[in-house]
């Protein structure tokens, strides 16, 4: 069996074969969305395919709604290209914990669309914008893509040109996403919510940050009138929605490749592009989601809640996503990320049968993590880390690696971990130098970069966009030498990367007192791991 629309016509097959399938017309939904588009998506990544497909899906089943996603790609074509080879379809596998595996047959995607100015997809992109049906576009597109800035805090090269080239020559990621806004704006200043579902701290004003820039830059340089200004501005036209996502999503992994393949399923492969994302016919991720969004949306929405989304105020969205990014599952990822890779781990499931790494993360979540959360009300944050420790992280079908969320680390510490130091110092009650774990983990990282496991084999970083300056600064340090510690006391000042100086903070010495024992020689990982967890503080 080919995944293709050939497919749709064999649809009791798939019934047979225990799927779920599309009750809708794809061909009639598709022809409806391109006409009078509801709904577009910036970043074809794993996550999108495997969640709000799936939702948008489920109303077209129900008869709630009648158009379908257009999904845009603008940093890695190499994804268009493989998901359109299967007439933009998607087969979503949830992996339960208790073993039982759900398929979705998803036809919910109406087109795939490169964000590329010199092709006619860009040309199809300018008249969806501009249509007056338009109510949202959403973006997954990692932490890295809302930043305008380098590591020193300067602008990229290709923003500043974008800021003196104007909008009808944009070539930034960013840069041509405000171009198409004038174009909405020019159209009739028509409303649109523009939602950011990406892991960081209020990532609906990141968002709105980084748009706000590069239009006023263009007011400034006479390309847009004062009015487009007072557009973005106004949340009656524009809007910027919070929003927090939730849903485990592994990269497509070769196991469920060949549950598919048993099923009678052929060209199943994932594919690594040169871009590294990890694309498939396929998406695979665990059963829980949650996502939650404000509910800010000037030209109407998708009525999202009918799938268990929840729309609700900022205050509340800002409290569960501070819950859930900074403090009781991202971190506690990340700490499994860097070490599973120090020790040797490819899978997240076999860390949790790791007690020394259990320990940690336990005393990172509950001890260092739960203090500084404001209840957000609608999800208790102590059954939340229960749930993520107990449920998540050791659902053995799900296969989830260290390597995977390791991936851009120097982008998420900030977020994963600066928001809960600022939360400390800010504290009259509660003292900074009582943390270990975060501490832990900062050196964690710093020997991470070394790139030499705690058995002192070489093993490969995870793609990162600071490793090639990163990765400089540790290369004269070895096993079992005396380390150079005055480069990397000068990355623990980077603001940009830890959300505070680490010497301010009042735990830099610490951290790199921790990464000179780690350093020590094989095993020395292990020890200072097991040395933290036991030292009361
Ligand atoms: N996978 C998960 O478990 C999960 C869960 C919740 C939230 N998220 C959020 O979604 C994001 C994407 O996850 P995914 O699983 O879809 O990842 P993915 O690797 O499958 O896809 C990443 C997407 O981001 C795009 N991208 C990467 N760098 C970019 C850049 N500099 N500028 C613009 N676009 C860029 C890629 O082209 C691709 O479309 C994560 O970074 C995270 O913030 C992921
Ligand atoms: O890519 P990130 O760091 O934002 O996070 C890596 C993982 O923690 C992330 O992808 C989780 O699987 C997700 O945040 C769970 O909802």
């Amino acid at each position: 069996m080919e995944l293709n629309k050939n497919i749709l016509k064999e649809k009791n097959r798939l019934i047979e074969s225990g799927f779920n399938v599309p009750e809708f017309d794809y061909e009639e939904v598709k022809k409806r969305t391109m006409k009078k588009p509801k709904w577009i998506h910036f970043g074809a990544g794993n996550i999108f395919r495997a969640f709000l497909a799936p939702a948008q899906q489920e109303l077209l089943n129900k008869g709630i709604d009648d158009t379908g996603i257009v999904m845009v790609e603008g940093y890695d074509y190499e994804i268009v290209d493989v998901l359109q080879s299967f007439d933009d379809l998607t087969i979503n596998v949830t992996l339960k914990s208790n073993g039982d595996v759900n398929y979705d047959l998803v036809s919910s995607i109406s087109a795939y669309l490169k964000m590329d100015t010199h092709s006619s997809d860009y040309q199809t992109l300018r008249e969806l914008v501009q249509s007056p049906s338009l109510q949202l576009i959403s973006f997954t597109i990692t932490e890295k893509g809302y930043s305008l800035t380098n590591n020193n805090g300067d602008f990229y090269p290709h923003v500043l040109e974008d800021f003196k080239n104007g909008p009808k020559h944009a070539e930034s990621y960013l840069g041509k996403l405000v171009s198409l806004l004038v174009e909405r704006f020019d159209a009739g200043k028509l409303p649109l919510a523009l939602v950011s579902m990406d892991n960081m701290s209020e990532n609906g004003r990141k968002l709105e940050e980084a748009v706000l820039t590069i239009a006023e830059q263009w007011h400034k340089n006479d390309f847009v009138a004062k009015e487009f200004l007072e557009y973005l501005n106004d949340k009656n036209s524009v809007s910027f929605p919070w929003s927090m996502i939730d849903k485990i999503t592994p990269r497509p992994d070769v196991q469920v490749q060949r549950m598919l393949e048993d099923i009678g399923f052929s060209n199943m492969s994932p594919q690594e592009t040169e871009r590294h994302t990890f694309v498939a016919p396929y998406v695979n991720g665990e059963e829980t989601q949650y996502l939650i969004i404000e509910d800010l949306f000037p030209n109407g929405r998708p009525q999202l809640e009918e799938t268990g989304i929840i729309f609700t105020n900022k205050e509340t969205v800002n409290a569960v996503e501070t819950m859930k990014v900074t403090t009781c599952l991202n971190p506690l990822h990340t700490a499994l990320a860097i070490y599973g890779c120090l020790l040797g781990y490819t899978s997240i499931y076999q860390e949790m049968k790791d007690e020394d790494l259990v320990a940690l993360i336990k005393l990172l979540g509950y001890d260092e993590g739960l203090p500084v959360v404001k209840d957000p009300k609608i999800i208790d944050p102590k059954e939340f880390i229960d749930e993520v420790i107990n449920v998540r992280l050791s659902n053995p079908f799900i296969p989830d690696t260290p390597q995977r969320i390791a991936s851009d680390t120097s982008q998420k510490l900030s977020v994963r971990f600066g928001e809960t130091l600022k939360s400390y110092i800010q504290s009259e009650e509660l003292d900074v130098t009582f943390l270990r774990a975060i501490p832990l983990v900062y050196a964690g990282w710093l020997r991470y970069l070394m790139a030499v496991d705690d058995n002192g084999e070489v093993f490969q970083l995870s793609p990162d966009p600071l490793l090639t300056e990163l990765t400089p600064i540790f290369s004269n340090n070895e096993l079992g030498e005396k380390v150079e510690l005055d480069a990397i006391q000068k990355l623990l000042t980077n603001e940009k990367i830890f959300g505070i100086d680490l010497f301010k903070a009042g735990i830099g010495n610490e951290v790199l007192q921790l990464f000179e024992e780690m350093t020590s020689g094989p095993g020395a990982v292990r020890a200072t791991i097991q040395k933290v967890l036991t030292n009361k503080k």
